[in-house]
């Protein structure tokens, strides 16, 4: 269909990226009939030069660039008045300056795209170096803003990070809001260039020359010792591949024709059409729902108490924490050696003072212009001197310092202030506390912490064959122990409810007098005559979900027990225990005051071949060995040995897949689930 496709995988640096070529910098790949080249650019600007030229040379053209080339749903009418990509393009044209050194303004730019907006946000993510006070730094710090994360086709590509994160590992902003920029100058150059599908629609288009938005991390990289090098060439090969159904299969989507000329679609990503659906005749909630009814039902509740910083590991903090010191609180020298003021010093030996700056005991006198002291690490730095030379480098004769070189100013000295300043903000409400996290609070001078009160989390075993951990009759107590010991883990006070045998009456007491906050209980979920407390719940208690859509845990129930939340566990210890850490762990630390707090998955090759029909989300037990997600012998939840050779879980998600070795699945460290 196209003689050339260009693939460009593009960069936001903002110097040139050197003459060597490297990774994380701009690759051009021009496959013109099948025949390829890699092209390297140290900037943005020759790489659109480049560009250019091919553009210039009249073949019928497919371009790909790798970054969004659109923006979520409302980001655009609040931007420009007008619900299109393109209108976002010309308005950043008009406002981006990317100069031919790659220095350019993206970040404030992005500050006053933020000023258009209610609340705070969109955008988020700077550099710490660069005061933007309208561009808040994380995105959690954002409110009101009234754009979602994340555009439609970024609900099939789940790796895909949000355009609307302009800074730090994966983001795609900053090359969005440069790139975008770009694109406006490259459609006014070259009349010919037709935009898929902002400008087409999910329309096979068959002659004319075409922009697309492209993502190479759908791709196997091709051979090349550069990463980015090898995915430009294996985007280029898929695209020379394409089918039509590239063009037209986003069209299914609900509000296709908004999407395209508002959000635009990444070319390659096809909505599986059962997306998401679940057999007919079932009614089971889908994950997605179910954590959705958790996060907006489990409030924080929790009072707050005043510790020692020593009984703080793994407490909530209450408030957000402001520096009362600064560290350092004095000027101080980082090395042992002598301390003088740079701009004084004469040629030759250096006389040196009598006495010393010491950590704790400083140098009481003054010291005359063109002398030197002897300084410590740690040490003041007396109020004449700005610089220190290393010992290493000077030697002391008759008085006399001789320095090997003259240091620059201000070497070897820390500022006051540098590290924490006081008022600073060092520590947001919420944070569970690691120990970095105690020694910043130590540093900016807290000794005690408010913090929540914990949290305390019944656990319960039912069943009359469950008995205590050590027996040689009945099948041995394993959820509630296990239990027991990830809410420790998640920084809860765990409150051992025991064991209630299979009667309704004594299950109901047990619940009634538990006194917690929470409640976990572990078997009888189902539907069985003996599953007593599924029965009990509907009958006395308050059902919101039962039977969710995941594998393991079906029977899972969420409800309230009175008023308490009580997260009804399957009995099978491997639905237990997943149940516990997908579901309970986020709706617990909220309830304890850490907020909703998302596992983060990564996408690694698979070691192993599965299929799955849709319907359900699946999680398998999993460990990562030589890069790949290797999954247990088997997907049997009674096998609890696979809970000890697990190291984490790679998650099926809702819909039909087949998954090959090497094809990109997500994988959770159990570190993620606070199970580490
Ligand atoms: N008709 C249906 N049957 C089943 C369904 C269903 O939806 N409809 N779901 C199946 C699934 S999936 C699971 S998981 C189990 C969960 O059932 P229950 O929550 O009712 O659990 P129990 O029947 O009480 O126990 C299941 C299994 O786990 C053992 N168990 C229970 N507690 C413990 C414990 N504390 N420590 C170790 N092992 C425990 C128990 O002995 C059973 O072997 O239901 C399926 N059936
Ligand atoms: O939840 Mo059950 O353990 O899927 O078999």
């Amino acid at each position: 269909m196209f003689d050339l496709i260009l693939v460009a995988d593009w960069s936001a640096a903002a110097r040139p990226t050197g003459k060597t070529p490297r990774k994380d910098a701009i690759w051009v790949c021009a496959d013109l009939q099948g025949r390829q080249t890699v092209e390297y650019f140290p900037t943005r600007a020759q790489a659109l030069a480049f560009i250019d030229d091919w553009l210039n040379r009249g073949h019928r053209t497919l371009l790909g660039f790798d970054f969004a080339m659109g923006f979520p749903s409302g980001f655009a009418e609040t931007l420009t008045g007008e619900p299109t990509a393109l209108s976002v393009w010309d308005w950043l044209a008009r406002h981006v300056e990317d100069n031919a050194d790659n220095s350019n303004n993206r970040f404030h730019v992005a500050e006053t795209i933020n000023r258009r907006f209610p609340g705070i946000g969109p955008l988020w993510g700077r550099p710490g170096t660069h005061d933007h006070p309208d561009l808040p730094d994380r995105g959690t710090d954002r409110r009101d803003h009234g754009v979602p994360d994340h555009r439609t086709v970024e609900g099939f590509t789940p790796s895909a990070q949000s355009v609307l994160k302009l800074f730090t590992t994966g983001s795609v902003g900053s090359q969005s809001l440069l790139g975008c920029a770009a694109l406006s100058g490259l459609r006014a150059r070259h009349a010919s260039l037709r935009v898929w599908p902002q400008e087409t629609g999910f329309e096979h288009v068959k002659d004319a020359n075409l922009l697309v938005e492209i993502y190479p991390s759908l791709y196997e990289p091709a051979d090349h010792p550069i990463k980015d090098a090898g995915q430009v060439i294996a985007t280029a090969r898929a695209l020379r591949a394409a089918s039509a159904d590239w063009f037209t299969a986003p069209a299914s989507q609900p509000d296709a024709s908004r999407i395209a000329t508002e959000e635009g679609w990444i070319f390659g990503v096809l909505p599986p059409s059962d997306c998401f659906a679940l057999p007919p005749g079932t009614d089971w909630t889908p994950v997605d729902v179910a954590l959705e009814t958790l996060r907006s039902g489990t409030p924080c509740g929790m009072g707050r108490e005043t510790i020692s910083i020593y009984a703080s590991p793994g407490r909530i903090l209450a408030a957000d924490l402001v520096a009362t010191r600064a560290n350092p609180p004095h000027a101080n020298a980082a090395v042992d050696g002598w301390a003088f003021a740079h701009a004084t010093l004469a040629p030759g030996g250096i006389p040196v003072v009598a006495g010393r700056s010491a950590a704790g005991q400083p140098f009481a006198g003054s010291i005359p212009p063109g002398h030197a002291v002897r300084i410590l690490t740690g040490a003041e730095i007396p109020s004449d001197t700005d610089t220190v030379a290393l010992q290493e480098d000077a030697h002391v004769s008759d008085d006399l310092l001789y320095l090997k070189a003259i240091p620059r100013i201000g070497a070897n000295t820390r500022k006051a202030g540098e590290d924490v300043a006081s008022g600073d903000p060092v520590l947001s409400a919420g944070t569970i506390l690691r120990p970095g996290d105690i020694a910043v609070a130590i540093a900016a001078g807290h000794g005690s912490l408010s913090v929540r009160t914990r949290l305390k989390v019944g656990v319960l075993s039912t069943g009359d064959e469950i008995t205590p951990p050590g027996s040689t009759t009945g099948i041995p107590d394993v959820n509630r122990p296990m239990l027991l010991a990830m809410l420790g883990q998640w920084g809860l006070e765990p409150v051992d409810l025991g064991h209630a045998p299979d009667e309704a009456d004594r299950l109901a007491a047990i619940l009634d007098k538990a006194g917690t906050d929470a409640i976990l209980t572990s078997g009888g979920a189902s539907a069985g005559d003996e599953d007593h407390l599924s029965r009990l719940m509907r009958d006395l208690g308050s059902v919101h979900h039962w039977r969710i859509a995941i594998k393991p845990g079906r029977p899972l129930m969420l409800g309230h027990w009175n008023d308490t939340p009580l997260f009804g566990l399957p009995g099978n210890p491997v639905a237990a225990f997943t149940c516990a850490a997908l579901f309970a762990r986020p709706a617990l630390l909220q309830m304890a005051g850490a907020g909703w707090r998302e596992p983060q998955a990564i996408t690694v090759p698979a070691g192993f071949a599965k299929r799955k029909k849709a319907g359900r989300r699946e999680v398998l037990r999993a460990r990562l060995r030589g890069g790949q997600a290797e999954i247990f012998r088997s997907e049997g939840s009674g096998l609890v040995s696979g809970l000890s050779w697990a190291e984490g879980f790679v998650l099926l998600p809702d819909g039909a897949v087949t998954v090959e070795p090497g094809d990109p699945v997500h994988y959770i460290p159990f570190s993620e689930l606070g199970l580490g």
